[in-house]
């Protein structure tokens, strides 16, 4: 696998074996000493580094701290998140045809979606840097988590929303955790430059993806998830397929495969393909791969039902692109029809996912059906939220209810 520079020389800004990463300009920065998001001297991106980087044998306990050993801290504010099922799907697998087929449903994490993982990290950090102010843009579910989080930590929480655009359920979560939910007349990418600009005033901490420490807990489902098809079928994955909007998924995924390479758990034939899945009205990641593109341009105008991923401007895609390109992977959009499709495909294994999640599972059928995938591949979808996180979307794509008489024989006349 063609590697970013993941070096153990320790800086002297250093803290217990840890610090911050510049990935365009290689400046290094001590993590806990000031709040910082972004490269001081260039803007770039920043990753967290450490001077060693643990096998999987050095992993001990559950959910996301057992992994506490590739993580800033030794354990966090936690409600527990993590330790999400790995699940078989044997007749959507036959139907994609591959050779395994598995999904693992972070829609099962305490709020109902992968976010808690990067929470569980962030919120700590945001104890140890001493700030009073929590605050994220949103598509729903970063807000629910970071709720959440802030309340179990009694920390004050700022969300910011794309008026009309977020599913009733994140609402309600954020609302009922306590947040103060500010609606915003644009879309996430706004809400996301209004939020850096109260986080770069010093207003609130920012605990979006941008900030490197969430990456840190979301990187935990892929070793969970490599550590359990490892145990399961005895090799790992060929390929990990995910839903993409910030791309901070993407990110950790990459972050995680170089990690374990770097520790020697992995060799450059373990490491799988990162596969992202985009919907077609919001797939500016999509097209940089297919244009070979080193940067994304933005979408000023993003549409899809799955409102998770309605973003333009994935903040995340320098550090996602080169992972898709380094592990052989690719970016592929898909119709909303069709996540509406593989929403039901999941929901008929039992599988209860939000639309986001399920672009995922129509990604690979895509690129089965056009032969990018092999029949011979062993395959893990990622499934990001949980049904319940859009009710009006798990309505529209279930059955309708049938009016009956309040009356058994009446009922098996209409049952006929
Ligand atoms: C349910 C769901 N799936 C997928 C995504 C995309 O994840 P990422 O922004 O890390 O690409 C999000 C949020 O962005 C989400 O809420
Ligand atoms: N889907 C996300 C969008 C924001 O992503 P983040 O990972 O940068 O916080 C959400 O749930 O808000």
């Amino acid at each position: 696998m063609a590697q970013l520079e993941l070096s153990t020389r320790v800086p002297e800004a250093a803290d217990d074996g840890v610090w911050l990463a510049c990935i365009e300009c290689g400046a290094t920065l001590a993590p806990f000493a000031a709040v910082v998001y972004t490269c001081p001297e260039c803007d770039g991106l920043l990753e967290v580094r450490y001077d060693r980087y643990p096998t999987f044998e050095e992993f001990s306990g559950r959910g996301v701290w057992r992994y506490a050993a590739a993580l800033p801290f030794e354990a966090g504010v936690s409600l527990p998140e993590g330790d999400t099922p790995l699940h078989e799907v044997p007749r959507l697998r036959e139907d994609v045809g591959v050779r395994t087929l598995r999904v693992k449903h972070e829609g099962m994490n305490p709020t109902g979606s992968f976010k808690d993982r990067g929470m569980t990290v962030g919120v700590r950090v945001a104890r140890e840097l001493g700030v009073e102010r929590l605050a994220c843009a949103s598509t729903g579910n970063t807000s629910a988590a970071l709720a959440a989080y802030g309340a179990r930590a009694g920390m004050e929480t700022l969300v910011l929303l794309p008026a009309g655009k977020v599913a009733a359920g994140k609402i309600a979560q954020a609302s009922l955790h306590g947040a103060r939910i500010l609606e915003v007349d644009g879309n996430f990418d706004d809400c996301l430059e209004v939020v850096q600009a109260l986080a770069e005033r010093g207003e609130a901490y920012l605990l979006n993806s941008l900030n490197p420490f969430r990456l840190e807990g979301q990187k935990t489902i892929f070793f969970e998830l490599l550590e359990g098809f490892h145990a399961d079928e005895g090799r790992y994955p060929d390929r990990i397929v995910l839903p993409a909007g910030n791309a901070g998924n993407t990110a950790a995924l990459y972050k995680a495969l170089r990690e374990l390479v770097r520790a020697g758990s992995l060799t450059d034939d373990d490491v799988p393909k990162i596969t992202a899945v985009q919907a077609e009205g919001s797939a500016p990641l999509v097209e940089a791969i297919e244009e070979g593109r080193e940067a994304v341009e933005r979408w000023d105008d993003v549409q899809t039902r799955a409102t998770a991923i309605r973003i333009g401007y994935p903040v995340n895609a320098p550090k996602a692109l080169p992972g898709i390109r380094a592990t052989g992977g690719t970016a592929v959009a898909v119709t909303d029809g069709a996540i509406t499709d593989a929403q039901r495909d999941l929901a008929r294994e039992g599988v209860g996912v939000e639309p986001a999640s399920a672009a995922s599972v129509a990604g690979l059928r895509k690129l089965r059906e056009s032969g990018v995938v092999d029949a011979d591949e062993d395959v893990v979808c990622l499934t990001t939220g949980h049904l319940l996180k859009d009710p009006d979307a798990a309505a529209a794509a279930g059955t309708e209810p049938e009016p009956v008489p309040n009356d058994a024989d009446a009922v098996l006349d209409h049952l006929g």
